[in-house]
């Protein structure tokens, strides 16, 4: 359903997206992730259009819907007039379908967006883009200032996004919810992929070994007497233990900064 080759964005003299490649099939969740500045956003937004590449291809097959980053939204009306808007400007969206996340979402339909907190109105941001019947759902960072029941909630209606078929792309710093949800994930660091496959292979391909002898690997951690490191697991030496997904993305963003 998104196909991304080569994809490069520079702006001015800062390389933000260096030859990024992927691709994300029907049904699937993929996510993108990366420490701050990795260059996650900008190549979302390459590939909306919202931002001109500078090279590659980008084929997107099927309609879609966004939640960005900056979940700004007409501060002065009320929530459900938001909802009327929305409805007015989108053909697949579906009033029926954002009065009953509103409701699971606790939000009040008769406030104001401006007194919203960021949380509920990350919330209403969500119901509107939730409600769209697409194809594809690209969310950066979509649970960014939810409580820990909100949080789970909305992985929860992502999930079952995928279940029905759509596709899912996000952009997440939060591992451990990606760990939940993702089929696929690809790890950025300073504008370059430096890890992509599905998250079962990803942490099944992985080891962390403890030895004093040199390993084909990334050093993720030193010791008095001791060295770890990350390795694949084919080139494991001493004594071998199973890494985290935490510490696979910390060893491989490192790695990729150097
Ligand atoms: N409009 C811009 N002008 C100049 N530089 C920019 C602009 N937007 C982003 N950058 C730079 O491009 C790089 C990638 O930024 P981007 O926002 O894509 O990263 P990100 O991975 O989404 O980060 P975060 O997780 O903090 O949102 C950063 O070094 C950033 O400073």
């Amino acid at each position: 359903m998104i196909t991304v080759k080569e994809l490069e964005k520079s702006y001015k003299t800062k390389k933000a997206v260096d030859k990024v490649s992927f691709e994300v099939d029907k049904g699937e969740i993929f996510a993108l992730l990366g420490p701050n500045g990795a260059g996650k956003t900008t190549t979302l937004k390459c590939i909306l259009k919202l931002k001109k590449m500078d090279n590659g291809t980008i084929t997107l097959n099927g309609t879609y819907t966004y939640l960005p980053e900056k979940k700004e939204l007409y501060k002065s009306i009320k929530v459900k007039q938001m909802i009327e808007i929305s409805e007015d400007i989108s053909k697949y969206f579906s009033k029926q379908k954002a009065l009953k996340y509103i409701e699971e979402f606790n939000l009040p339909l008769n406030e104001k967006v401006g007194n919203l907190s960021h949380g509920m109105a990350t919330l209403l941001y969500l119901a509107i883009i939730l409600s769209e019947n697409v194809d594809i759902y690209f969310f950066d960072e979509p649970t960014w200032g939810l409580d820990p029941i909100m949080q789970k909630k909305v992985l929860e209606l992502i999930r079952n996004l995928s279940l029905d078929g759509k596709t899912v792309f996000l952009t997440s710093h939060i591992l451990s919810e990606v760990e939940k949800i993702a089929d696929k994930v690809a790890i950025m660091s300073d504008g370059k992929i430096v890890e992509y496959d599905y998250l079962d292979n990803l942490k099944e391909k992985y080891v962390l070994c403890i030895t004093q002898e040199k390993v084909n690997g990334y050093l993720y951690k030193k010791t008095e007497n001791e060295k770890v490191f990350l390795c694949k697991k084919e080139h494991a030496k001493g004594k071998i233990i199973p890494a985290t997904f935490e510490i696979i993305f910390e060893a491989l963003v490192k790695e990729g900064k150097r």
